[in-house]
């Protein structure tokens, strides 16, 4: 899109936005990467609405809004970052997008942890959100991850150095590197794939698209990352211990069934989420 040197902050937004709304995508998106190419906060953005932009920024700025206006790429994989409990993380093609929903998993862990020292471990780390925040607000718990990719573990590590937790990351299947590391956690915290292969078609396109396979999808019922996790717990959890699972809406029961089977004495709450949706089980083991 060619435009005069000189051209203003607010006609390049609002040609943007009607770019995008012409394409049928969210105007908002134009000033949230502006943002991203300018480096500045929103409040700063609505103060430089009548500076001329750079011609870089400007080239950067339009390759971007043409990208999302034809292919859906969310902003985090254009920018290669996103925000998660209010620190930004390295993410790429083989992480997912952390999603407020696990926000809400690590406070619930955060709300259960004593001040005692005990051991976390978080299966399917991805970019490493969900360890790298609990290392960061728990400074007396030792904290380890795992994926069964190396390449999210690659992005898990550098955001641990970028954000100084100390996270030890681990790679394999489920809890295979536990048991061979004989590790034994207080808590064990996962957001694993949920998602039912038979459900792929009603992803949109901006999740199927863009998030790693290996991220979403758990076999034929979206259960399977669930019954490896469970069928290893009485193994490997420390007791008295406890597990926080997030969950699609509708898997509450089957996982509580799982844990009673497996850990017979153990106890399993069902707790929604923000907008109302079943998100979290969190399983008392005695
Ligand atoms: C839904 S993503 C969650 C990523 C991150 N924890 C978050 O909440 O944003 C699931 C993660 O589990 C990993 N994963 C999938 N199957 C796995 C397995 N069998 N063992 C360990 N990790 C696995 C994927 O590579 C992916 O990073």
């Amino acid at each position: 899109m060619m435009e005069k040197n000189d051209v203003k902050l607010y006609e390049v937004l609002r040609r943007a936005s009607l770019f995008l709304e012409e394409n049928g995508r969210e105007p908002k998106f134009a000033e949230l990467l502006m943002m991203d190419c300018l480096q500045v906060s929103r409040t700063h953005v609505l103060t430089m609405m009548r500076d001329p932009v750079p011609e870089a920024v400007r080239k950067q700025f339009w390759q971007g809004i043409e990208q999302h206006a034809e292919t859906g790429v969310p902003l985090e994989h254009l920018t290669g970052k996103a925000s998660f409990y209010g620190r930004d993380f390295r993410v790429d093609e083989h992480t997912l997008i952390p999603r407020p929903e696990t926000e809400e998993l690590v406070e619930k862990v955060v709300q259960t942890v004593s001040r005692e020292p005990v051991t976390i471990v978080d299966i399917g780390t991805g970019s490493g959100v969900i360890a790298i925040t609990l290392a960061l607000e728990l400074p007396q718990a030792i904290v380890y991850a795992t994926d069964i990719s190396e390449d999210a573990l690659a992005i898990a590590r550098q955001n641990a150095a970028m954000l100084g937790a100390d996270v030890t990351f681990l790679h394999g299947d489920s809890l295979v590197p536990l048991k061979q590391e004989n590790l034994q956690p207080d808590i064990l915290v996962s957001n694993p794939p949920y998602i039912a292969e038979s459900d792929r078609s009603t992803l949109a396109d901006t999740v199927k698209d863009f998030d790693p396979e290996l991220a979403l999808f758990a076999g034929s019922d979206g259960m399977s990352a669930y019954k490896k996790i469970i069928a290893d717990l009485p193994q490997v959890m420390k007791r008295p211990g406890h597990v926080f699972l997030e969950i699609g809406d509708e898997q509450g029961p089957a996982i509580k069934s799982l844990m009673q089977r497996d850990l017979p004495n153990s106890d399993t709450a069902i707790h929604p989420d923000i907008n109302g949706k079943n998100r979290i089980t969190h399983t008392t083991i005695p």
